[in-house]
């Protein structure tokens, strides 16, 4: 997992979780994904907790049980979740049942807009456990995720 950054106020870390095949954004079909890279998201995103006053800490994973692991480590360290779980969004009750236990709150992103794809995409064993989803938008829906859940922290501070 890479370190928390320091660039924040220490009002509270993100964690941004991605999934399998996440680690070849810019090179893996940039007609749909584009040709932005897994480290130009993780830089966004903690671009976009830093102007928050947050720090972001980002973790990549083609393996179910890390990712499981990873959100186990979240809490108590983490105030809210960002994932996009690539495939294991319409497979893994494993990583539901995580953030369900975890009890932190999370935001679903997809870079594309999963509805208007296969069958198969349109059902997300995430989105109802989910505070929101956010699909779409390309890679500032991570960007959009960080936002809310800066929003939803200050209105608990
Ligand atoms: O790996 C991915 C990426 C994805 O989560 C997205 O970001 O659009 C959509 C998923 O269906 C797919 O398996």
């Amino acid at each position: 997992m890479s370190e928390a950054t320091t660039d924040g106020a220490g009002r509270g870390t993100i964690l941004v979780l991605n999934g399998p095949n996440l680690n070849l954004l810019g090179t893996r079909e940039p007609e749909k994904y584009g040709t932005a890279t897994l480290a130009d998201v993780e830089q966004l995103a903690k671009d976009t907790g830093a102007a928050h006053g947050l720090d972001v800490e980002c973790f990549q994973s083609n393996h179910e049980g890390a990712l499981v692991d990873a959100i186990h480590a979240a809490r108590g360290t983490a105030l809210g979740i960002v994932i996009n779980a690539g495939a294991y969004t319409h497979t893994s009750v494993a990583i539901r049942d995580a953030i369900s236990a975890v009890q932190l709150p999370a935001v679903e992103v997809h870079i594309t807009n999963v509805h208007a794809r296969e069958e198969f995409r349109h059902h997300s064993y995430l989105s109802d456990i989910s505070k929101a989803v956010i699909a779409g938008a390309g890679i500032l829906g991570y960007r959009f995720a960080i936002e809310y859940l800066a929003g939803l922290q200050a209105s608990r501070d």
